[in-house]
């Protein structure tokens, strides 16, 4: 007998798009471009097939673990404006096809690196993913106003991750790559949530500004972004860059610092646009792109010898 079945979402046919969707391109633009960096700034060289593959594996890896992310949060994804339409919740593919995409996408990211590269960077690699998909996205977020300190640090893995991949070792210098973005990261995404936290409260993450207040959210920002201005201008004092790269990181942070001065100071009442917040959150991004790119700029300087 012929039944007229319900449209359930196993019904609805998926589209390309919507895998793209699922890595959270737009964020990963900045993942991607760190990582990048990482591998040209390293000391030393690789055939440019294996940096490329290097970069691949990185940027599968990051997708892999975001479409993780998005396959566990689909219910919370569900109730916030800002994520409601996003592949899952807007029940456009099913939940199965997300899980088994973002395993395939981590998986083979982590085989290429280890394959391809070495087993050290692949190790990096499949902590990143478990960092993010797990550590963060499945138990700190849910559970603590400090899941962005701790979970923010899977972000600061892949410059990291493309350094080791051409040296083969982790020295000071990858290190304090993965400092400036785990210090970066709380200025960042508090910046944001200062202006979207109605939504996290919706569906009850416990983002700081929700839990602790703006008061306490607004002096961490400050906090954070004062402790990241030494650490960003860092690897020109330990003389792990030429003064190219030290002067755009005293530039961009000193201007990082008076751009969080507003956001410290003032309180919602007093802005309804929010408009320092909003300021801050995207030079957050400016900062970051350019902080990587002038380090690559310094390797190309000292390389063509245009430096001492
Ligand atoms: C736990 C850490 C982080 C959290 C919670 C976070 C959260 C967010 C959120 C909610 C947005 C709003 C837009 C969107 O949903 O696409 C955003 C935007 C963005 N984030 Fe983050 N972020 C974090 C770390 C990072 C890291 C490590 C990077 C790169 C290194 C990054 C790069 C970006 C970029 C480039 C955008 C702008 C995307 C656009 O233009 O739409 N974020 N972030
Ligand atoms: C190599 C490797 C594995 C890199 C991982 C890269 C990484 C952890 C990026 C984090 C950036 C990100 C998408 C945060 C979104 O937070 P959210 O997921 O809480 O935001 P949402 O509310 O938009 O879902």
């Amino acid at each position: 007998m012929a039944t007229t079945a319900p449209q359930t979402t196993a019904t609805l046919p998926t589209e390309w798009r919507d895998f793209f969707t699922l890595t959270k391109p737009r964020v990963m633009t900045l993942v991607i471009f760190t990582a990048i960096c990482g591998v040209l700034a390293a000391p030393g060289s690789i055939h440019p097939v294996l940096g490329f593959t290097a970069i691949l594996a990185i940027a599968m890896g990051a997708g892999g673990s975001a479409v993780l992310n998005m396959w566990w949060e689909a219910d919370i994804d569900a109730g916030m404006k800002r994520t409601m339409n996003r592949p899952l919740p807007g029940g456009r593919m099913r939940r199965e096809d997300a899980r088994d995409f973002g395993i395939f996408l981590s998986a083979v990211s982590v085989g290429l690196m280890g394959v391809a590269i070495g087993w050290l960077a692949a190790a990096l690699l499949f902590g990143a993913i478990i960092y993010y998909a797990v550590i963060y996205t499945m138990w700190l977020k849910p559970r603590t106003p400090q899941n962005i300190v701790i979970g923010g640090g899977a972000g600061a893995f892949p410059p990291l991750i493309g350094w080791v991949a051409v040296t083969g070792d982790i020295t000071a210098m990858p290190i304090l790559l993965f400092a400036i973005i785990f210090f970066w990261t709380p200025p960042h995404f508090w910046a944001l949530a200062l202006f979207v936290q109605s939504d996290y409260a919706k569906v009850g993450i416990p983002m700081l500004p929700v839990v602790a207040g703006e008061k306490v959210t607004r002096r961490q920002i400050m906090i954070y972004t004062l402790l990241l201005a030494p650490i960003a201008i860092a690897p020109w004092y330990i003389g792990g860059t030429s003064w190219i790269y030290g002067s755009v990181a005293v530039v961009l942070s000193v201007l990082f610092v008076v751009l969080a001065m507003p956001v410290f100071t003032r309180m919602r009442a007093e802005v309804d646009a929010m408009t320092p917040e909003k300021t801050l959150f995207k030079y957050s991004i400016v900062y970051l792109f350019v902080l990587f790119a002038a380090l690559v700029a310094d390797r190309v300087a000292a390389y063509q010898g245009w430096i001492a």
